[in-house]
């Protein structure tokens, strides 16, 4: 393809899903009235397709200068990419399989700019920031963190002493948790699968690996597909849910020997190692819905393994002693190495609560620390939603409110 052909392409793939996300949409228009960004400079590492940047234009139409770069090696769209990097005030730097030393390259980039506010998706930026590029820490404002695990790593550094500016936690935001996470990466991850290998789900006995948000969407919708659904867990709490929803519960190493497909959401690592490699069945697909590329210890695979090869794209087919073992888009998130991400009018939900909580930093002088969205920008988001799906609900009476507020009345 040409450059304006994919230029083309990109920008067709934006507007469709612009089309879908009502309440980033609403946003702009306010953004477009109040310019609530005017004069700030947003520096990104977000997954670069077209629901992030039907972000990223919403930002510029508020007035602020964006730059962005990738937040996974295998997950930016370059028609998307280049689209972007065309437009008034902003500069993209994402490229699909990129090296490791490119990917840090994007990310230097985008703090050469000088930002003074960032949204992260892992906390890559704000790691960088903390540990090469101190320098620019003044003159940043505060942050926003996309997902469980850059919450986790920053949470880390926060218990540390070592986070040294505000971060609002937009994934704990109810809008965004209990709809990307859970119908999103239910949603995607098997679309991704599915698209990727071509073959059925139904019959087959599928493990999941954690009953946390994204596991749970992944259980329902593997268990909605038809599969034997077996979930795998750390936590007594989880696993009992996992089990009353109707899945069975073991450990991995038993799991291991009787799994067809294997999907990884835990955010840890080593889900997936040697000991069940041993003893894992001959034509087992192995992905990853979880984070980076740790959850499939891809090491011991290649460790034990007497030939790798590409058997279609985004397989890679791992020859070990007595079977075959295949494992997609390189133990990267399968929902967008291998798909197109969640579903538009999901990252609606996600994106109008990044797009708010910037606008909120913006406005607000943070301390350093890890923050919660606040509520009225979260409950904002799901009227807005609620107001878009043309759904309306009732209302408290003035003698309900004050029964649910007293202590007199009993039996
Ligand atoms: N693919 C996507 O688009 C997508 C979307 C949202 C979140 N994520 C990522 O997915 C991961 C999970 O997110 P979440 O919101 O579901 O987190 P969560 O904390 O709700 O769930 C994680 C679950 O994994 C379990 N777990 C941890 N170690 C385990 C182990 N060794 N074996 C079995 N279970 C284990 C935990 O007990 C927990 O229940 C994170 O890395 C997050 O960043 C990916
Ligand atoms: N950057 C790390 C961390 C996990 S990304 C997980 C996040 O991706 C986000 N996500 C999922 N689908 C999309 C999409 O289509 N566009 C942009 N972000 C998405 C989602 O909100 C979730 O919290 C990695 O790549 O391994």
């Amino acid at each position: 393809m040409s450059d304006t052909e994919m230029i083309g392409s990109g920008n067709m793939k934006i507007d469709w899903v612009l089309n879908h996300m009502p309440v980033l949409n609403i946003i702009r228009e306010q953004f477009e009235k109040e310019k609530p960004l005017a004069g700030h400079r947003v520096g990104m590492a977000l997954h670069v397709e077209a629901k992030t940047a039907a972000l990223v234009e919403t930002l510029a139409i508020g007035g602020a200068e964006v730059a962005i770069a990738g937040c996974n090696p295998l997950s930016t769209q370059d028609d998307v990419s280049l689209a972007l990097h065309q437009k008034d005030n902003i500069q993209c730097f994402a490229k699909y399989d990129c090296c490791t030393e490119e990917y840090y390259e994007a990310i230097d980039k985008v703090l050469d700019f000088e930002p003074d506010i960032t949204i992260d998706d892992g906390a890559d930026l704000i790691f960088k920031l903390h540990t090469e590029r101190t320098d620019l820490l003044p003159s940043i404002l505060g942050g926003c963190e996309e997902t469980t695990t850059g919450i986790h790593r920053l949470k880390a550094m926060e218990r540390d002493g070592a986070l040294k500016m505000p971060v609002i936690a937009v994934n704990d935001a109810m809008t965004k948790f209990l709809f990307d996470n859970r119908y999103g990466t239910g949603q995607s991850a098997w679309d991704g699968i599915m698209r990727t290998t071509n073959l059925l789900v139904a019959g087959k006995n599928v493990v999941i690996g954690g009953y946390g948000w994204c596991g749970k969407g992944a259980a329902m919708r593997a268990s909605g597909l038809g599969a034997n659904v077996i979930v795998t867990e750390i936590d007594p709490i989880r696993a009992l849910e996992a089990r009353m929803d109707g899945n069975s519960v073991m450990p991995m190493k038993e799991a291991a020997k009787i799994g067809d497909i294997f999907l990884t959401t835990t955010g840890n690592r080593d889900i997936l190692k040697r000991e069940d490699f041993e003893v894992i069945k001959d034509g087992a697909i192995l992905a990853n819905a979880g984070h980076f590329n740790v959850e499939i210890n891809l090491e011991d695979l290649t460790a034990m393994a007497s030939s790798i090869k590409t058997v279609r794209n985004n397989i890679k087919e791992y020859k070990l002693t007595d079977k075959r073992v295949y494992v997609l888009a390189d133990g990267r998130l399968v929902n967008l190495a291998a798909g197109d991400g969640h579903p538009a009018e999901v990252m609606d939900m996600s994106f109008a609560n990044q797009a708010l909580c910037v606008k909120y930093i913006a406005e607000n002088k943070l301390p350093d620390g890890v923050h919660t969205v606040p509520s009225e920008l979260d409950i904002g988001v799901a009227e807005m939603k609620l107001m878009s799906m043309g759904i309306s609900i009732d209302k408290l009476s003035e003698e309900q409110s004050a029964y649910m507020s007293g202590w007199e009345c009993g039996t």
